[in-house]
């Protein structure tokens, strides 16, 4: 929380991505404990720091529904650049195999420093495996040295190759075990409240790693602790197939059933949602990350975004884990989003600031924080700054050039009304010593 008052001032644009979208020019945001007081041309707040933003676009800080941080450790793996998502998992389960606590922690540092600089305030990760030690909380520790807003989801992988499943036997867990760390992580880390830091899901990690009792179990332990489940759904075509095969359904069947829909479930991918699944989740309130950099990196496909924002789906972007998008920009990501549906759809399918609306506020409705994501009186203080004077944005007209154009890198980053990037550089982290950790690990397990 900010001690003394905070008063951003004269940006040149501000798009508060509040519920009239309203679009400010010239204006400044004042901010006490964390929070949105005021917005407006010509505020003032004696004895508040102040921070100069001509020049600049002010967005609310982007927020991602989907990541698996650990993989930053294992971007452009050799044998898994090219593969279809089961061939890229069956390469890299033996690495991550390898991983322990330092991994897990180092690797989350590093993903978590790439988002900040991207604009990012708010994150979830999914983190679905546990070997040698290593626990959520390696994450979490991360999540808080840098200063992010972080929703860690407990992930699990149940079903091995020998009874059917994808990943090798030696890399799933038992289920009861499973169970009691989910509680013991919620009752530890979640907070329920508004503004929170740090909340908890329950994570199982899909459909070809996990029971359908554990799917079961996951939905109803969730509902008791009142905490969000998230998994990957209808990734590819080989996901449909298995589902059909193993399940004799779709995946909005198979969701369904297993009390897997509903206004505190959020969906991976969902490339390959059909209509009738789009109808499930815009009528139960079922979110969707979309991840249209790791759908385009492994080959699944144009997820039907404009179609599922049409129904009343909720939308959100996520980068998705490292190992295949490998980049983890949020501002790339929504410009990514908004190409996409042109391809799929035409020059007209989705604008700058629809994409930009998917990475904000969009986000923050599918991991339930409405507080987040847009800038008005009561927000929450999480705030980017873009400078528009660089190069990539030298000659725009519009704030649409933030994505049609860039910068992809903020000036400034707020967290609560904290700053954790000041003139493009992290404050919290000492990001080169942290870089070079993440050097030697990655050579460990290259080696
Ligand atoms: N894009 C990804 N899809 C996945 N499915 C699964 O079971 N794991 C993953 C993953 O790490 N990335």
């Amino acid at each position: 929380m900010t001690a003394r008052p905070l008063l951003i001032r004269k940006a040149d644009a501000i798009l508060t991505m509040d519920d009239a979208r309203r679009e400010l020019r010239g204006a400044d945001i004042l901010i006490e404990d964390g929070k949105v007081q005021a917005l407006g041309q010509g505020l003032t707040a004696p004895g508040a720091e102040v921070v100069l933003a001509e020049g600049c676009l002010v967005t609310p800080g982007l927020v991602n529904t989907h990541h698996h941080l650990y993989q930053s450790l294992t971007r452009a793996v050799p044998g898994a650049q090219d593969a279809l998502l089961f061939g890229w998992l069956q390469r890299l389960y033996p690495i991550w195999a390898r991983f322990g606590p330092e991994h897990m922690h180092v690797s989350t540092l590093t993903g978590l420093a790439e988002l900040a600089l991207s604009g990012c305030t708010l994150t979830s990760d999914h983190l679905y495996l546990y070997p040698n030690g290593a626990r959520l909380d390696d994450t979490i520790a991360a999540a808080q040295d840098i200063g992010l807003r972080f929703h860690a989801t407990r992930g699990a992988m149940s079903i091995g190759e020998s009874d059917g499943g994808l990943p090798p036997d030696g890399l799933v867990e038992g289920e009861a075990a499973i169970l009691e760390d989910c509680i013991r992580v919620v009752d530890a880390f979640h907070d329920p409240r508004e503004g929170a830091m740090l909340r908890v899901g329950l994570a199982p990690c899909s459909p070809f790693s996990v029971s359908r009792d554990l799917m079961r179990e996951a939905a109803l332990l969730a509902r008791d602790k009142g905490v969000m489940l998230h998994t990957h759904l209808a990734e590819n075509e080989e996901d449909i197939a298995y589902s059909l095969e193993t399940f004799g359904c779709r995946p909005g069947q198979y969701a369904e059933d297993l009390g897997w829909t509903g206004d505190d479930v959020w969906h991976a991918h969902c490339v390959k949602l059909d209509a009738r699944e789009i109808d499930l989740f815009a009528r139960s309130g079922t979110g969707v990350a979309h991840c249209p950099c790791s759908n385009c990196r492994l080959g699944s496909g144009i997820a039907p975004v404009r179609v599922m924002r049409d129904a009343g789906v909720k939308v959100g972007l996520g980068v998705d884990g490292s190992a295949s998008n490998d980049t983890a920009n949020m501002a790339l990501e929504a410009r990514q989003a908004m190409l996409l549906q042109r391809v799929a759809k035409g020059a007209d399918a989705m604008g700058a600031r629809e994409a930009l609306e998917i990475a904000t506020r969009g986000g923050a409705d599918v991991l339930g924080r409405p507080e987040c994501g847009r800038l008005a009186p009561g927000t929450q203080a999480d705030i980017a700054i873009w400078d528009m004077r660089g190069v990539e944005a030298a000659g725009s007209w519009d704030p649409a050039a933030l994505l049609l154009a860039g910068p992809s890198k903020v000036r400034d980053l707020f967290v609560q009304g904290r700053r954790i990037v000041a003139d493009g550089r992290l404050v919290t982290i000492d990001l080169p010593r942290v870089l070079e950790r993440q050097r030697v690990l990655a050579e460990g397990l290259a080696n």
